[in-house]
Parts: C-alpha cells; structure tokens; sequence
C-alpha cells in the first residue's frame, strides 16, 4: 500500500521540518538525491544537460548538477528563466565549471527541473520548444513538468520521463499520470506526514484481501452474487458480468433476468431464473449491465435496492439513476451502495468530471452517499468516508467492449463475499487491469479474453 499527499499538505510538512533544519538542507537531501540516480541512468555516459526553470525545482537540478560535476560529469545548464533562478544554485553549479548553455545538445541524460510542486498548466511555449527537441532520456525532479502534481491532468505540452525523482512522500501524479519509473528519496518528512490523502493497492494488499475458501466454507458462506443484467436481445453483458462473479470467488451466483438461457448455457454451475423477485437470497447484488432503461429494468433497480443487500449499479443502473432521481429513495442509505461510472455515466449524474478526477469522484461519493469508482486509464474509488484509491493501469488494454460489465461481476463477488465496499473495489480495478494485461500479452483482446484471465490474475497476486 502507498500512500500519496497533496502537495497542501507537503508543503505543510516541509515547513515545519524546515523550521528546524539548517537553511538550504532539504534542497541539498534532494538535489543529492537526484544525482545519485542521474549517475545510476547515465551507465557509461558522462554528459548531463539541465532544464532549469523558475523556482526550487529548478534549484534542486541545479544543486544535482553541482553534485554531478562534482564525480567528474560534464554538465551543461539551459536557464529558461535567466531573470528568475535559485541563485544559490546557480552559484554553487558555476563554482564547480558547470556550464550555461542556449540549448542541450550532445547529452546522455536531461535533467528537468523547470517546474515542480507550483506546477500550474501545461509548459510554457519556451520551454515546450526546448522539451520537443530533447533525444536523450529525462529524469523529472519530483514530477515531470507539465503535469498537474495534484490531479496528474496534462492540458498541452509535457516532459515525458524516463524516470522521476520525488522526495519526502509520493503526490497525487506519480500515481495518475506516467512519471516513468519513480524513486523516493528520504528528506526526512516523514514525521511531519500525517495519513495519507489517497491509497494506491499494491499486489500484496490486493492478495491478503482476496476471499478464498477455508476448510469450513461452502458455495453459500462464500457469499452468493446475484446479477441482474443482460436481456433477450443482448444476453452478452449477463454472461461477461456472471462469469466474472463466477470465476472470481469460490460462492454461488445467482442470474436473475431475460439472458438466462444464454447464461445458463454458457455456465452451466449459476443458478438462472426469469426475474429479480423470484431469484431467492443473495448476498449483493450487481445491476445494470445491458439491462437497459424502460419500466422493466426500473423495477428490477428497485426491487435490487430495496433488497437491504450491498449492490454494485453499472451502467444502465447509473443512467436510470441519474434519469429518475425518485429511484434513489427505494435505498436503505445503510447498506453499502457502489456506483461504477465511466465518464459520461458520471456526467449524467452529476455533471462534467474535469480535469480533477479525485475530487468529481469524492464530491460524487459524498453527494450519493456512495462508493464511487470512476473507470479511466486511472481508476479512481472513493469512500462516501473520505477515503480515496487510485489504480494507474500500465496498458490501455482493458479499454474494450464487455471490459465494464466483467468489472462489475468480479466486484459483486468480493461485495458478496463481504469485503468492506472500498476495499472491494480497489481490489476489483487492480485484478481487472492485470487480467487486461496477462490476456493482452503484446495484442488487444475482446473482453472474453480479459474473463479468461482472472484465475491467473488472482493467482498472480495471492501469496505463495
Ligand atoms: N519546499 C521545500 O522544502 C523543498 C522543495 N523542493 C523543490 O521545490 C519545488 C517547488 O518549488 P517552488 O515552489 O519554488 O516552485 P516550482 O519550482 O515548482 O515552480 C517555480 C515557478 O514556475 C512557474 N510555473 C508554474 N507553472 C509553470 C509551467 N507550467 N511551466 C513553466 N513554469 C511554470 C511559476 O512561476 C512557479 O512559481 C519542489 O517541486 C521540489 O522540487 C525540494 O528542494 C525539496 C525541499
Ligand atoms: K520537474
């Protein structure tokens, strides 16, 4: 698990600890820091070019480049603000025959330093001109510039990085955006670090929490999922979500729904029958999945609701939902409810998600009530509690037809197994995108593929 703070909340951290540190410290922890992986990158290189912009950022590159001269590299500093520089750096840099330069040429490895935490917009169009014609690997000081530290949001030009050096803690970015490979340097924060603004899972976190059966259990203790989704015309999207609910844990599930012969025949282990009322006991409900939105599927979302269960709502579910707000009232507010919009779902529910990803998906957890996880290349899932998961996928893979509806099966199951509902989802994302992965190898897959993965997805992350 690692948690990442908003850089509110660093800069707090940094103060006080600066308060108490000799002036000019942290920047050299820093700088230090840097340089030691600059030498790392370069391998047998010897020349390292800066990018140095306005403000501390720029200074730690140009204290790296001070601690690089210093093991004999030659390197060579383009100040992209002249008028505006850390001026200490630049002194130290000058006193050790770093050089200032019009523009890199000639480098095994660019260091950008031309914005860090005071990042706002994409890069400035001098500085974009310098990035466009780089031809040798970036290492990033704290994140790469151009990107947004808190919402990782890029709106124009940005460096792209080999590898980014962060200090003190993780921000927001380093797990929305690509920062490349990111290394944490200590500068001693860590006291001053309270909890963390938001979680990313690791593989470990995710394989403790899996439910698996022990010596006592059977198909009912495991928890039953009920799905209701899919019709006669399209059964596709009951078999994708039923199947995942299937091969996700070792429970029962239940289809309940006009796809049930199409379920049935391709598995055969769920229990299927015609509708919601006469489906028998369930454990959570998942709804929504190509269900779609007339009267009939407004009287399943409501007899699901009303069920007193954990539901996961996908889809149609979160369009009748946003269409007919009365549909909100045939909840019990105490029984955890999972909403699991894309973009434009959560558009019709409440409005435009912006550049800020987290903040539309908290404000919408608060608003509702609700778990929000929000589908994006970064997956956001946030706690009407506050709490907040991040997912970066490394591969787009899983951004398929059918990808959504095996999403909300794996995550039924772990709802019905009993999983706090955040926990839930934060592990439903991270086994869903390395099932994308594994299935992918190299090529794209349609979503039956994505399906036939999970057993190895959940093996890849349980303990041995
Ligand atoms: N505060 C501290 O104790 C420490 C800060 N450190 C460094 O200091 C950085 C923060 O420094 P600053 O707050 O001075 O600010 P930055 O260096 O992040 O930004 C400097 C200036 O760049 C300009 N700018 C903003 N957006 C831009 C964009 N998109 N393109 C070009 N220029 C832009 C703004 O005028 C801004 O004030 C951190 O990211 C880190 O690298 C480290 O030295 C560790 C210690
Ligand atoms: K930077």
């Amino acid at each position: 698990m690692r948690g990442l703070w908003t850089t509110d909340r660093v800069r707090a951290a940094e103060e006080r600890v600066m308060a108490v540190v000799p002036a000019g410290a942290l920047m050299r922890r820093a700088a230090f820091g840097v340089a030691v992986v600059a030498a790392e990158l370069l391998a047998g290189g010897r020349r390292v070019g800066l990018l140095v912009g306005a403000g501390n950022n720029g200074g730690d590159a140009l204290w790296a480049g001070y601690y690089l001269r210093k093991r004999g590299v030659a390197v060579s500093a383009v100040l992209l603000t002249p008028d505006r520089v850390h001026a200490e750096g630049l002194a130290a840099f000058r006193r050790v025959g770093g050089r200032v330069v019009d523009r890199l040429a000639d480098v095994d490895l660019v260091i950008d330093g031309i914005v860090g935490l005071s990042a706002r917009g994409p890069l400035r169009p001098d500085a974009a001109e310098h990035v466009a014609h780089l031809d040798a690997p970036v290492l990033s000081v704290d994140l790469p510039s151009g990107i947004d530290p808190d919402t990782g949001a890029t709106s124009g030009p940005a460096v792209r990085a080999h590898t980014t050096v962060t200090f003190g803690c993780l921000k927001p970015v380093h797990a929305l955006a690509d920062c490349g490979d990111v290394r944490l340097v200590d500068i001693g924060l860590a006291g001053e670090l309270h909890g963390p603004d938001l979680v990313e899972l690791d593989v470990a976190d995710v394989g403790l929490a899996w439910p698996v059966p022990g010596p006592e259990d059977d198909k009912y203790t495991q928890g039953v999922t009920g799905i209701a989704a899919g019709s006669a015309t399209y059964p596709g999207a009951a078999v994708l979500a039923a199947g995942a609910a299937l091969l996700s844990t070792s429970g029962l599930v239940r289809y309940a729904g006009a796809a049930a012969e199409g379920v049935r025949a391709r598995w055969p282990e769920a229990v299927c029958t015609g509708s919601v009322t006469d489906a028998g006991r369930v454990q959570a409900w998942v709804v929504g999945p190509g269900l779609g939105t007339g009267l009939g599927a407004e009287a399943v979302l409501r007899t699901v609701l009303e069920a007193g269960v954990p539901v996961c709502a996908d889809a149609d579910a979160i369009t009748m939902l946003a269409n007919n707000p009365d549909l909100w009232d045939a909840r019990d507010p105490d029984t955890p409810l999972v909403l699991t919009p894309h973009d434009r779902e959560y558009e019709r529910l409440a409005g435009p998600v912006g550049d800020d990803r987290v903040t539309a998906a908290r404000k919408a957890a608060e608003r509702f009530n609700a778990v929000v996880l929000l589908k994006g290349h970064a997956t956001v899932v946030a706690g009407p509690d506050g709490r907040v998961l991040v997912n970066r996928a490394r591969s787009s893979w899983a951004a398929t037809a059918g990808s959504g509806d095996v999403l909300s099966g794996v995550l039924g199951s772990l709802l019905a197994a009993g999983l706090d509902p955040v926990l839930a989802a934060g592990c439903a994302a991270k086994v869903h995108v390395l099932a994308a992965e594994l299935a992918a190898d190299g090529a794209p897959i349609p979503a039956t593929s994505l399906l036939g993965a999970i057993p190895d997805a959940i093996r890849a992350v349980r303990p041995l």
